[in-house]
């Protein structure tokens, strides 16, 4: 018999929403895999040809790309910052909606015209999607690489904007800041490692489950 498959899961709000999904898959993991408290990272299922690992989500698509991984759950926000080759996402799982956008203190925005920039300095966590899309507008994007609370940017200096994903707008709201342009919007999908795709035929019934689990949630 083969290694078991091996789905790597990120840890944090997508793991809530992704818990349902891999239940209508038929994958059952055990317990530790939804306690907050475990500190295990690789967790058997009720498929001894699968196992899961939870993992943070930018990792996600680096173990699988690397093929450490062969399935994973990831942002389309985490998959369009590294552009990935090695990675095929076959499904949109319809889970983890934001969208990722430009932000900025309320004060400033009342008298800017996003038309008319032509260099910006932007704190975030996507540097590759933020110069991408600046640059698509003839703008050049200097980026100050954070890992969290991009908010905090504008009123301690360290860059007037930021790009950072926006779901319910609380956040940028408790911190004075207002969205100005939407660069995405984002859901997880299901991604695969291209090479496993071709090695590992079991991979290919279940991405089908996931696809069919997707389709039941939509018309339930
Ligand atoms: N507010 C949100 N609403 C909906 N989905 C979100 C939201 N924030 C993040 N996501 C999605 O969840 C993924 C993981 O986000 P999360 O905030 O849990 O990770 P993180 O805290 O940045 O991760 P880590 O702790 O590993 O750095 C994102 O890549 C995105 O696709
Ligand atoms: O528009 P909202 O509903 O307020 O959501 C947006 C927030 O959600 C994400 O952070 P998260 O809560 O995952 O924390 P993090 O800073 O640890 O990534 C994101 O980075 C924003 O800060």
């Amino acid at each position: 018999m083969s290694d078991p498959l091996i789905i790597a899961v990120p840890k944090g709000r997508i793991l809530a929403e992704a818990a349902p999904l891999l239940a209508a898959a038929g994958i059952e993991p055990e317990a530790a895999f939804t306690d907050e408290g475990s500190r295990a990272l690789r967790f058997a299922t009720s498929n001894p040809g699968i196992d899961l690992i939870r993992v943070r989500a930018f990792d996600v698509a680096t173990f699988v790309a690397h093929g450490a991984a062969h399935l994973g759950i990831v942002g389309s926000d985490v998959l369009a910052e590294f552009d990935y080759s090695e990675l095929y996402a076959p499904v949109d799982l319809g889970i983890g909606h934001c969208r990722i956008s430009v932000a900025e203190p309320a004060a400033m925005a009342e008298h800017d015209d996003p038309r008319g920039w032509s260099h910006v300095r932007i704190a975030t966590k996507y540097p590759h999607t933020t110069q991408a899309y600046f640059a698509a507008r003839g703008v050049q994007a200097e980026c100050v690489k954070l890992n969290g609370a991009m908010e905090l940017a504008p009123t301690l200096g360290l860059a007037p904007r930021i790009v950072d994903l926006v779901s319910s707008g609380r956040t940028l709201k408790e911190n004075g800041l207002v969205e100005v342009a939407v660069i995405a919007e984002v859901t997880s999908r299901l991604v695969v490692n291209r090479a496993a795709f071709k090695t590992r035929p079991e991979l290919m019934p279940l991405v089908e489950a996931f696809r069919r689990a997707v389709d039941a949630k939509v018309a339930a």
